[in-house]
């Protein structure tokens, strides 16, 4: 990575079931980031965090939450705003965003300010395939619904702030979906949208998939987002996490994903835009799924074994 990387925390939990994700950013901090990018021959700065209103200090009559709802969402765009501005900002100044969540709703933020300027096309590391639309979901939950929200699905399209779709379909690759919801498997089907399963990774292993996925996300497109949902990995290498699905990724196929998206980088240049979201302190042992995120996103800057 030649660029300075500016790391932008958003201490936001809106989007999640549970408190806690809000912490994420201290944590992930703590957990050695700045070192660890150092080592990846990165020169990170700490831009600090952009402004979250405290859960604490909301009305709780102004936005009840509602089944079928999207729980909160004034509140995230208000974030996702302030976020995709600092995040275009950035790009602007020649640097490379990397945002640290905060809840999976942020990556609404980072992905339209990253492709404000750019035609942009992403990797979404994840367990989940957060395609939901206040519609489809089951939770109200809206980090069940970055991408329907990308994609100006639903209400999502009427979000003033936000250009849609931020990513063409086709230029998404999913790695390592494991849990959908009902009604969105129909979505995730009929999507352009290439989606590798955990099953994928079983057959073909993790390297040839991201390989592929890069593939599917630099066709066409000027860079690419990757999104790193820490809950992509499985419960035993990060218990950190507010919803976790059993069956994940390793902690060596983790970091070989990263470095193939490091290597590829490396050649053509094709990494944008990054979001790292979803450790929750509150339910971590020891800080180890912090930490792991930032030893993740060394990988995935160029820090290497040897
Ligand atoms: N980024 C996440 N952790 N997403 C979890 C989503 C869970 C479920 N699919 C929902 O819509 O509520």
């Amino acid at each position: 990575m030649d660029a300075t990387v500016r790391i932008i925390g958003v201490p936001m939990d809106y989007g999640a079931n549970r408190r806690g994700v809000d912490m994420g950013p201290s944590a992930i901090r703590y957990g050695g980031l700045a070192d660890e990018l150092e080592q990846a021959g990165v020169g990170p700065i700490d831009a600090g965090d952009v402004r979250v209103p405290r859960a604490e200090e909301r009305d709780p009559d102004a936005d009840p939450p509602r089944r079928g709802d999207a729980k909160f969402l004034r509140e995230i765009e208000d974030v996702c705003t302030r976020l995709a501005n600092r995040v275009a900002e950035t790009l602007a100044a020649g640097e490379f965003p990397l945002v640290l969540g905060g809840d999976h709703s942020v990556a609404i933020g980072s992905m339209n300010g990253s492709s404000r300027e750019a035609n942009l096309g992403a990797i979404w590391f994840d367990a989940h395939a957060d395609l939901n639309t206040p519609e489809t979901s089951p939770s109200g939950n809206v980090h069940g619904m970055p991408l329907g929200a990308l994609l100006g699905r639903d209400v999502f399209g009427e979000m003033p702030w936000a250009h849609a779709p931020a990513v063409r379909e086709d230029a998404i690759a999913y790695v390592g979906l494991r849990s959908i919801d009902e009604r969105e498997r129909e979505l995730v089907r009929n999507s352009e949208m290439t989606a590798f399963t955990m099953a994928d990774i079983d057959e073909r292993g993790m390297t040839a998939v991201v390989e592929d996925a890069l593939a599917v996300a630099t066709d066409g497109t000027d860079g690419v987002h990757v999104s790193l949902d820490l809950d992509w990995l499985d419960p035993s290498a990060a218990p950190g996490v507010g919803t976790p699905v059993r069956g994940g990724v390793t902690y060596r196929e983790a970091h070989a994903a990263l470095e193939a998206v490091s290597r590829r980088h490396d050649r053509d240049g094709v990494l944008r835009s990054m979001d790292v979201v979803e450790v929750n302190p509150i339910l971590d042992e020891r800080n180890e799924t912090a930490t792991l995120a930032a030893e993740l996103t060394a990988s995935a800057f160029g820090k290497r074994i040897l």
